[in-house]
């Protein structure tokens, strides 16, 4: 598998594994509105815009969607940029949807595990330049897509002193605060991108970074003010789906809009073979581990303990909704 061309296919969108994965060509059956997928070959750039209310969280067919609409962006050979986004102004993504850990359906679980296992090979080897535009909440599984990707830009939220409009996003692997762990090849992307002394500190304590810390560490690449720019790149709004077409003059839209302009005016060959000698690596370790993370996941999310910390987790998220 580890070949020279083994490597150059994952990298090119043509996945030499595909055997192994449950990834499909054919688009997921419940798919469709969930990652809204939309392109502007004159630029090359595409944006997936996730769109599952309330919270953007992961469940397999969430997955699922993500990989089938990064698979088609990629077949488009005009396409060199890709913007991941939500819908939600709040929440970029909750990470993995918590309902899919409690009470687990035995034949649901390791399909639900390996579609995110999926969601890493796809978006991390993607042979696209991926910019994440990060307008809100990016815990756990969350922390992990803006990770997958090549650039991370963050808004700095709505520091408004009126405590009632105040949203301040917060971004990181905050799984062990559930009484769970982030999977090795996760936490690897954490200290890959901030560096392992940090990245140790905060996986143990589960530390969530609000948008400065989060720059100051290199988690994020670049932060920006909660704000509409006065005059922004006007053909930004040809990418916007409808769902969020008001937010052409966004600021974060608008840098995430420019630095994937900078990524596509790159050498595709050149950038994809860069993108190759800081991934590969990680990647294929990560393949040849897979059923084994996935009998492990199953084995301890499965655990009478973690069930109940997990259960504990959801009603406290419940409780607090309920009170808003
Ligand atoms: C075993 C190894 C696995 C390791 C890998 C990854 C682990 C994970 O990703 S686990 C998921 C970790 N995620 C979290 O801890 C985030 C939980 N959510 C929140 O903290 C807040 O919801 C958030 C800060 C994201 C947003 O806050 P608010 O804007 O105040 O919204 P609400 O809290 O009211 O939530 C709205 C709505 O969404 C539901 N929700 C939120 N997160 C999730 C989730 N991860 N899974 C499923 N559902 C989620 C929440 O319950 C509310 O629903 P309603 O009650 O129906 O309104």
């Amino acid at each position: 598998m580890n070949t020279p061309r083994a490597r150059a296919m994952l990298f090119m969108g043509r996945r030499s594994h595909q055997s192994h994965a449950p990834h499909k060509h054919s688009p997921p059956a419940v798919a469709n509105d969930l990652v809204i997928s939309t392109v502007d070959e004159n630029s090359g750039i595409a944006m997936l815009t996730m769109n599952r209310p309330p919270a953007n969280s992961l469940s397999l067919e969430m997955n699922e969607a993500l990989c089938y609409s990064l698979k088609t962006v990629e077949a488009n050979p005009k396409i060199q940029s890709v913007i991941l986004s939500s819908t939600n102004p709040k929440i970029f993504s909750a990470g993995l949807d918590i309902t899919e850990l409690v009470a687990p359906d035995n034949d649901r679980l390791p399909r639900f595990w390996n579609s995110l296992q999926q969601v890493y090979i796809d978006l991390y080897g993607s042979r696209l330049a991926t910019v994440a535009a990060i307008q809100g909440h990016a815990p756990a599984a969350g922390c992990f897509l803006a990770m997958s990707c090549d650039y991370r830009v963050m808004s700095e939220g709505d520091t408004n002193n009126d405590i009632k409009k105040k949203h301040v996003p917060t971004i990181g692997l905050n799984e062990t605060q559930l009484g769970i762990a982030a999977p090795p090849w996760m936490g690897q992307l954490l200290v890959r991108t901030i560096g392992f002394r940090q990245a140790e500190l905060a996986l143990a304590l589960g530390t969530l970074f609000p948008p400065e810390q989060a720059l100051s560490i290199g988690l994020v690449d670049d932060i920006v003010p909660h704000q509409q720019v006065e005059s922004g790149d006007h053909k930004l709004v040809d990418l916007l789906p409808s769902q969020i077409k008001d937010q052409a003059q966004n600021s974060l839209l608008q840098k995430a809009y420019t630095q994937a302009q900078i990524y596509a005016k790159i050498p595709p060959q050149a950038r994809v073979a860069s993108k190759m000698v800081t991934r590969e690596e990680h990647i294929f370790r990560m393949i040849a581990k897979r059923d084994e993370d996935t009998q492990h996941f199953c084995g301890f999310v499965t655990q009478k303990a973690v069930q109940k910390n997990l259960t504990a987790y959801v009603e406290a998220l419940k409780n607090k909704s309920a009170k808003k």
